[in-house]
């Protein structure tokens, strides 16, 4: 979709901010260009929209020479979201909003009705915040606003510079989680500068990371940190890289504990000897329809009335996670909620859990699988164990 094709830029100064740079974005996807301050990621993706233009080597989109096209035809086949917003003052946000499209000649009502679809979808009530101006709203609000602006006119490219700087870290983390959903239902192609490694990781498909005026590494988050290319990657992504491992690491089916079940109606004496047998101290209870209840001690069972079931004495787990999500999720989880252990679901189906022992093996197989280049499942579990 977006190929660099040994692209250098010699600014008229004489400064090189980059040379050589190739590498290929394939449609739908979001790779983050991430790299000290003055290495060159702003260059590089200026270039995109023919801000900046290259000295040398050649920028394809869909397979056009860019440089061949109109710049202001180019640009609005490319959305442009940068950490100031670069809102209009004296505009409402709905105007804001339509600005794009209004350029390209949409009729006002079509446009405004599609800013108010917009501004829905980065979850701004159009009636509450259509009318409002910038200065009336939050950092995190008006950086919606931008990125509902960017996409208005619905381009296939979006180029984000440092999108989420401007705000605190728990808006920040809020405005990425919520981008990388609308991300999963719009599936643009985007170049994602930013200087924050753990952002890098988070949202990118693929990562870029830069060295002075080059690209040092170009893989997927989980094997820049398993596998760093170069000594200077493995200093700029961090000794805690096995942490930041957490935030890319899928929780899959086969990393999972199955602890003894219990039904909430089960007579309470028999789960207590059925327990006594397995050795186990607690079992995870389950309603009639298979849905996670909670737990129950095996103590707790053993002291129950003779026609005691296991409702009476089973507690409440609220801590749970979907299979899929980050194993970082998890250990959260467990954190917040002082559990040993998390329960893991599939849509309303209990599939297992997951607990601080299997949460590091799992880690350890994910290390391991990058190592070799392989998926996690093909990792013995065996080999990992002991780690
Ligand atoms: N107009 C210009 N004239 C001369 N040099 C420039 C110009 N713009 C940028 N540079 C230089 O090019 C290099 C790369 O700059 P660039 O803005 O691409 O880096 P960056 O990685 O985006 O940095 P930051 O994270 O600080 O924004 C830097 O050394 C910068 O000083």
């Amino acid at each position: 979709m977006i190929r660099f094709e040994q692209v250098g830029k010699v600014y008229p100064d004489g400064t090189s901010a980059v040379d050589g740079l190739t590498f290929e974005v394939g449609r739908g996807e979001l790779v983050t260009l991430v790299g000290p301050s003055g290495c060159g990621k702003t260059t590089t993706m200026m270039m995109v929209n023919r801000l900046i233009e290259p000295t040398s080597g050649r920028i394809l989109v869909d397979g056009e020479d860019i440089s061949t096209i109109d710049p202001v035809r180019l640009r609005r086949r490319i959305g442009y979201v940068i950490q100031q917003v670069g809102l209009f003052p004296h505009r409402t946000v709905l105007d804001n909003t339509a600005t794009v499209p209004a350029l390209v000649g949409w009729k006002r009502g079509r446009a405004r009705r599609r800013a108010e679809e917009l501004l829905d979808l980065v979850g701004l009530d159009p009636k509450t915040y259509g009318p409002r101006y910038p200065a009336q709203l939050s950092g995190g609000q008006r950086q919606r606003v931008g990125v509902a602006r960017a996409l208005a006119a619905d381009p296939p490219v979006l180029l984000m510079d440092e999108p989420f700087a401007a705000v605190d870290p728990v808006a920040r983390e809020r405005l990425q989680n919520e981008f990388l959903t609308l991300q999963s239902t719009v599936r643009k192609t985007v170049l994602l500068v930013t200087h924050d490694i753990e952002e890098a990781v988070r949202m990118g498909d693929r990562i870029a990371v830069y060295g002075k005026g080059r690209i040092e590494q170009y893989d997927r988050p989980g094997a820049v940190l398993g596998t760093p290319a170069t000594p200077y990657v493995a200093r700029f992504v961090g000794a805690d890289r096995g942490l930041k491992r957490l935030s890319v690491t899928a929780i899959e089916p086969e990393d999972l504990e199955e602890p003894p079940i219990a039904r909430l109606d089960e007579p309470a004496r028999a789960v207590a000897g059925r327990l006594g047998g397995l050795g186990a101290r607690w079992a995870v209870v389950l309603n009639a329809e298979g849905e996670l209840h909670g737990w129950v001690a095996a103590d707790a069972l053993r002291g129950a009335e003779e026609h005691g079931t296991v409702g009476d004495l089973a507690r409440r787990m609220d801590a749970w996670v979907p299979v899929g999500a980050p194993l970082k999720q998890a250990f959260s989880e467990m954190l917040q909620r002082d559990a040993g252990w998390v329960a893991v679901l599939d849509g309303a189906r209990f599939l297992g859990v997951l607990t601080p022992a299997k949460l590091h093996e799992a880690l350890r197989r994910s290390v391991d699988a990058d190592a070799r280049g392989v998926g996690r499942g093909e990792v013995p579990f065996d080999s990992v164990a002991d780690a």
